[in-house]
Parts: structure tokens; sequence; C-alpha cells
């Protein structure tokens, strides 16, 4: 019997309290109201900013709450007024909403879009209320918009994007976070070009996917640095030409001074996917004088602070962020699948491993292990 417009009792993952594994458990998920989609979520995975909210320094971590932002799922009901997608359809669901009418959405200068992040952030629905309950009625708080770890979820319609069923659940749930906001990096917000230097500080999924993109812009150098040795042969399979470990310098050596020997006076473009502010200092610090660029994508807690001498940026070294890789979701993500099908960006590869929904909390064990990149949960089992 069709579920359209009821609440579904449905298995998810609920993060109770910081730094607590998550409960999976029954809760209701109420059916979508206007501009809204309810979702099927088919495969998820474990993002490392999943992890970083969950650890509680998070400023806009609340909880209870239903993590999970890398999913892709199928479309079980709509409601009023949604024109985006119908029933049925195959969607990402994206953080980074795309209305497409925003002052930051026309400006064509950022895809950052301002018509539902206000009340992402306090981890409701745009009219003020959560589409998640536990049994005894109390609400549940949203994640990200998009509260993956759920074998339902509802999103606005402006967080989802429909992709074509000829490809699978897998990897258009990577292309929710991790490898779009690395490839999305490199080739957008970078921009990088044939010949440039590039070196990427932390060789997880997002530091991966910044190397694939380097390389698929034709980088003559591309050095990643990780302090974990299990990095060293994925680096090179995804498109490094050298790898440092800052653990083993020389005594005489640092991470800074080692990386412009090895460029003739600095990169071209540094990215850091660590989320450690030190690695921030050191990426910018290591950028050419005069013209290069050191993009932060990792995520550092409320509290933690950037620092450099600011005769660093006097002499021309630019400092930049970038949120999802610069990419619209709705608007771009094709391009991206493309890239995938035609081989030039490898996703699959990311997958080091497969879980039952029901052992989450292992697949957040595995993010913490130096041998894993992407663990994928199956919501069905
Ligand atoms: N801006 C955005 O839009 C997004 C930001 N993020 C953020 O990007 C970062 C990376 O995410 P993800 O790839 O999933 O995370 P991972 O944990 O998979 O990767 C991080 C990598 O950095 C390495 N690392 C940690 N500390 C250092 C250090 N001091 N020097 C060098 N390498 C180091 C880790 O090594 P080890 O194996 O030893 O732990 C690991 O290989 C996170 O901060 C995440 O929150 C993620 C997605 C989107
Ligand atoms: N709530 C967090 C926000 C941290 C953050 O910067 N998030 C990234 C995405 S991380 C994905 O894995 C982002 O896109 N930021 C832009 C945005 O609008 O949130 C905090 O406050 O630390
Ligand atoms: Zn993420
Ligand atoms: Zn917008």
């Amino acid at each position: 019997m069709s579920a359209v417009g009821k609440p579904i009792t449905c298995t998810a993952a609920i993060a109770y309290e910081a730094n607590k594994p998550l409960t999976v458990t029954e809760i209701v998920v109420d059916p979508p109201k206007a501009h809204e989609v309810r979702i099927k979520i088919v495969k998820t995975a474990v993002c490392h900013t999943d992890a970083y909210s969950l650890s509680g320094v998070d400023p806009e971590g609340l909880f209870p709450c239903v993590l999970g932002h890398e999913g892709s799922g199928i479309v079980e009901s709509i409601g009023a007024d949604v024109t985006n997608v119908k029933v049925g359809d195959h969607v990402i669901a994206l953080y980074t909403a795309e209305c497409g009418k925003c002052k930051f959405c026309l400006s064509g200068k950022t895809n950052l879009c301002g018509s539902v992040r206000a009340t992402q952030g306090k981890g409701v629905m745009p009219d003020g209320t959560t589409r998640f309950h536990d049994k005894d009625g109390k609400p549940i708080y949203h994640f990200m918009g998009c509260s993956t770890f759920s074998q339902y979820t509802v999103v606005a319609d402006v967080s989802l994007v429909a992709f074509d069923k000829s490809v699978s659940f897998e990897p258009t749930a990577l292309l929710g976070c991790g490898v779009t906001t690395g490839y999305g990096a490199a080739i957008k917000t970078a921009n990088i070009q044939k010949g440039d230097t590039v070196a990427v500080f932390g060789a997880g999924t997002v530091g991966l996917s910044v190397v694939q993109g380097a390389k698929s812009r034709g980088a003559s150098k591309i050095i990643v640095v990780d302090l974990n040795n299990d990095k060293k042969d994925w680096s090179f399979e995804f498109g490094a030409t050298d790898f440092v470990n800052p653990k083993e310098l020389k005594d005489s050596e640092d991470i800074v001074s080692k990386l412009i020997e090895m460029t003739d006076g600095g990169l071209d473009f540094t990215f850091d996917c660590t989320g450690n502010v030190n690695v921030m200092r050191n990426a910018l610090e290591a950028c050419h004088k005069g013209w290069g660029q050191s993009i932060i994508i990792g995520v550092a807690a409320a509290g933690q602070e950037i620092a450099t001498r600011p005769f660093q940026l006097v002499t021309g070294r630019v400092w930049r962020g970038s949120a999802f890789g610069g990419i619209k979701g709705r608007s771009e993500m094709g391009g991206l699948i493309k890239d995938y099908q035609s081989g030039t960006l490898k996703v699959d590869e990311f997958i080091t491993g497969r879980r039952p929904f029901t052992e989450i909390n292992a697949a957040f064990e595995d993010l913490h292990n130096g041998s894993c990149l992407r663990t994928v949960l199956d919501t069905s089992t």
C-alpha cells in the first residue's frame, strides 16, 4: 500500500549525543510539505564531516539528529509545487542547494545558495519544523539539509538533483560530497591549468579527488603530503607524482622548505584537505611568492583560527576556501557524472568497504583507521 501523504516508520541511525555511537532504531518520517521531497535512500557513505559534527565541535551540531550527507536514492513522494523531480526519479541529496533565484545563485560568483542555508544550519526544514520524530513524537533534527543515515529522508526541492537511471547508486552517493568537493576544488575553484604545480595536504577522499582533478588538467607536479604511508600507493594511483611524509623529513628540514625546494620556489596551488589549522598555514606558506594560491577545504572547529605573517599575503600568496568544490549541484552534477562515465573521474575506486546499514558505527571507525577512503552503507540491510 502506498505511503504517499502518510508518515513512514523506518530504520535510521540517530546521533543522540556528541561522541557517542549512533543508535540504529525506528523513527517516523513525515510526508513532504510544499517544495519538499521524500527520498528512499539506497546508498550512503560516511564523510569526515559527519565524524566532525558527531564529535561535538561543530557550532551548528544539534542532537538528536540524523547525520549523513553523502547519499543517493529514489524519490518516494513529492510535496505541493515540486516541479524539478517526480516520483521514481533517482536523485543525489545536495548539502549545497541551488535555487537559481537567490542573490548568491544569480551572482555567477559562487555555488553557495542562500535559499535554505539558514534553516539547514538549525537542523530544520525551511518552515522551521522537522520531518523526523521518534516513536513518542519528539522531534529529531535534520543535518546539512540531507540526513542520509535513514531509510527515508525529506529534503528541500532545491537540495537534490536527478541522475540518469543507467548510473548506479554507489558512485552517485559519493558524488554527494567527497569526490565532487576535491575534484571541483581543483578544476573549478583553483581552475588548475596545464603545467601548474600542486600540493595536496591530506590523502583522504577529498584530497585524492583534488589529485585526480589536477591530473586531468595536466598539472606538471602533484605532491601529496600525508602522515600515513598507507596513503602512498593510493596517491600514485590517483595521479600524484610525489608523496612526502612530514614525519620522515630530516631534522634540518620542515615541510614548507621541503616543498619550496622541490618546486623551485613554491607551488602554484596548494590544498588543505585535513581540517588542521597548522597544516593550513604550511599550505599557504608553501605557495610560490607572487601568485601561489592555497585553497582551504578542510573543516575546523569553532575556536580554531588560521594564522600567518601578513607578509605572506603582501608578497602575493592568496588564501581561498572551497565548499562542495565550487560546484553548483543541480546545474553541474551532470557534467561530473559524464566525467565519471568517460573514466576521467574515478569514483568507484574510493569505495574501500561496504557494510550493512546496521554496522554504521563500524563505518565511522573505518574512517578513523588509515586504510579507509569510503565505506558505503546499504540502507536496505
Ligand atoms: N569544504 C567542503 O566542502 C568539504 C570539506 N570536507 C572536509 O575535508 C577534510 C577531508 O575530508 P575526508 O577526505 O573525508 O577526510 P579523511 O579523514 O578521509 O582524510 C583526511 C586525510 O588527512 C590526513 N591528515 C590528517 N592530519 C594530517 C596532517 N597533519 N598532515 C597531513 N595529512 C593529515 C589523514 O591521515 P590519517 O589517515 O592518518 O588520518 C587523512 O588521510 C575534512 O576536514 C572534512 O571535514 C569534506 C567534504 C566537503
Ligand atoms: N557547520 C559547520 C560547517 C562546516 C563546513 O564548512 N561545511 C562545508 C561542507 S563540509 C562537507 O563535508 C561547507 O560546505 N560549508 C559551507 C556552508 O554553507 O556550510 C561549521 O560551522 O563548522
Ligand atoms: Zn562531506
Ligand atoms: Zn540560491
